[in-house]
């Protein structure tokens, strides 16, 4: 196994593949804003493209349109798997990723073009670089770059690249479903790196949550009004929505929506003991959120509640006023989003009636006339990994030769919403292999991902890939 030789061909290409993610940020891929849809179909040609350019056999797959609010459907963007080699004597792997991103505008407060690859002290700024595109990116130039030199892949790559994963990978649970016997009857593991590491050091994560996002809608009169002609005389929408709102959770951070804390798997004294052993500063961490205070200044607290609590966050309200300015008006009709990030052992199916139940039985006690609409419009779960399985144990081995040290073991806040049905479906083992950095500001303005991680973290691809080609099948 030539490591050596591979990494200096990838140190050689950096400009290269700096080009590569400038190109790909380029593109728009906002997958929830439905007049950016063009743009996502773009990238997912480009994906296509330049697999088929270092010769892997390539299919975008058409998993169909989505419903709009307003009745209408919208093609969904195409799923691109792709595959390298097939030989029945090495392991196959299947690497997971997205190309679409959240939204960014330049007034949101970004201090460079958010879709302008911009290098600032060896930092690659824009809306994606880290979530998820350069991952992507660098699993693709980790193939690439065994080809490049003619070395046989230790094992056959397979790629599902989807668009949609930011808005809860709409159409891609069918799609799993429906290959499971053919595209995924020869897959042995699955690896995803979606995600950051918690400090400088490099990291292995063995669970996500899910997410139950929500809209709550508080409808009224039959259009805006003046607040001080109507003002005082109707019971007002955002009055409701905010009240039912502030019921959900503590201002020092306990939920409150019943049955929701009570599901949640108990902190087990071996879990305490490895988060214990965690490297991590809770002051710098602070200080990077720029907030004078934490929830919890407790090191595994703060942890598990990153982790492996739930929590509720409310995001926005459509319908009110937002702009600069002071406009007087009563909004007819506003929808509250909010989300909770659930963990084993929470189920969304739970959570949702949990939320409605909680929220009608709130708004009930206003006696407003105004209606109620709950609706949960994402439903992801939560994954767990067993850290005993040998891809773990590849994962460590692959950190050591690239880093030199041992990786953290840690879980992820966000959510990965295929992860549990790749697991579930396919039955396949998962890892997740992070090279986002600790401050990446993921959905975030000056979302960046730096040189560093993002080359390393290409020789860990490298790396990882052969580690992987020795586990002994069971
Ligand atoms: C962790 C991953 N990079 C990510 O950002 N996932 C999103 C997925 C999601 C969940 N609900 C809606 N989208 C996230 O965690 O917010
Ligand atoms: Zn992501
Ligand atoms: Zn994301």
């Amino acid at each position: 196994f030539k490591l050596d030789e591979l990494i200096k061909y990838v140190d050689s290409h950096e400009e290269e593949y700096v080009q590569a993610l400038r190109e790909w940020v380029a593109v728009e891929s906002d997958s929830s804003d439905v007049t950016k849809r063009e743009e996502l179909h773009r990238m997912m040609d480009m994906v296509a493209e330049k697999l088929r350019k270092i010769k892997g056999t390539v299919e975008l797959v058409d998993i169909g349109s989505q419903q709009l609010p307003d009745g209408s459907s919208l093609a969904l963007p195409k799923v691109v798997v792709a595959q390298f080699g097939s030989d029945t004597n090495k392991a196959t792997v299947c690497v997971y990723g997205h190309v679409d991103v959240q939204p960014a505008k330049k007034e949101d407060g970004w201090a460079t073009e958010p879709y302008n690859l911009t290098d600032i002290n060896g930092n690659l700024y824009g809306r994606g670089a880290s979530d998820n595109k350069a991952p992507v990116l660098a699993w693709i130039h980790a193939v690439e770059a065994y080809k490049a030199l003619n070395l046989d892949l230790p094992v056959n790559v397979k790629f599902i690249i989807e668009g949609m994963e930011e808005t809860g990978s709409n159409g891609l649970d069918a799609m799993i479903e429906s290959k499971k016997d053919s595209f995924f009857s020869d897959v042995d593991y699955i690896i995803i790196s979606d995600c950051g590491w918690l400090s400088k050091r490099p990291a292995l994560t063995y669970g996500t949550r899910g997410n139950c996002y929500f809209f709550a809608e508080v409808e009224g009169p039959k259009q805006d009004l003046h607040s001080g002609v109507y003002g005082g005389t109707v019971i007002e929408p955002m009055t409701d929505l905010i009240g039912i709102l502030d019921t959900m959770i503590s201002p020092s951070g306990t939920i409150l929506i019943p049955g929701i804390r009570e599901a949640v798997a108990p902190f087990s004294d071996e879990e305490w003991k490895m988060y214990q052993d965690i490297e991590f500063d809770v002051e710098s961490y602070r200080t990077k959120m720029g907030v004078e205070q934490l929830m919890y200044s407790n090191k595994v607290e703060l942890l598990a509640h990153r982790w492996r609590h739930p929590t509720v966050s409310i995001h926005g309200i459509e319908g009110a006023f937002s702009a600069p300015g002071s406009k007087t008006v009563i909004p007819a009709k506003v929808i509250g989003k909010f989300s909770i990030r659930q963990v084993p052992d929470m189920d969304p199916a739970v959570v949702e009636k949990q939320v409605s139940d909680h929220l009608h039985a709130v708004f009930a006690k206003r006696k407003s006339p105004n209606k109620l609409k709950v609706t949960m419009i994402i439903g992801a779960k939560p994954w767990l990994a067993d850290l005993k399985h040998p891809l773990y144990h590849a994962g460590k081995a692959a950190v050591k030769k690239v880093f030199d040290m041992e990786p953290d073991l840690i879980r992820e806040g966000g959510t990965i919403p295929i992860a549990r049905t790749f697991q579930d479906v396919t039955g396949k083992s998962i890892i997740m292999l992070p090279i986002g950095g600790f401050d990446d500001g993921l959905h975030s303005q000056n979302e960046k991902m730096s040189r560093y991680n993002y080359i390393e973290g290409t020789k860990l691809f490298i790396a990882y890939l052969q580690e992987v080609s020795q586990i002994k099948a069971t």
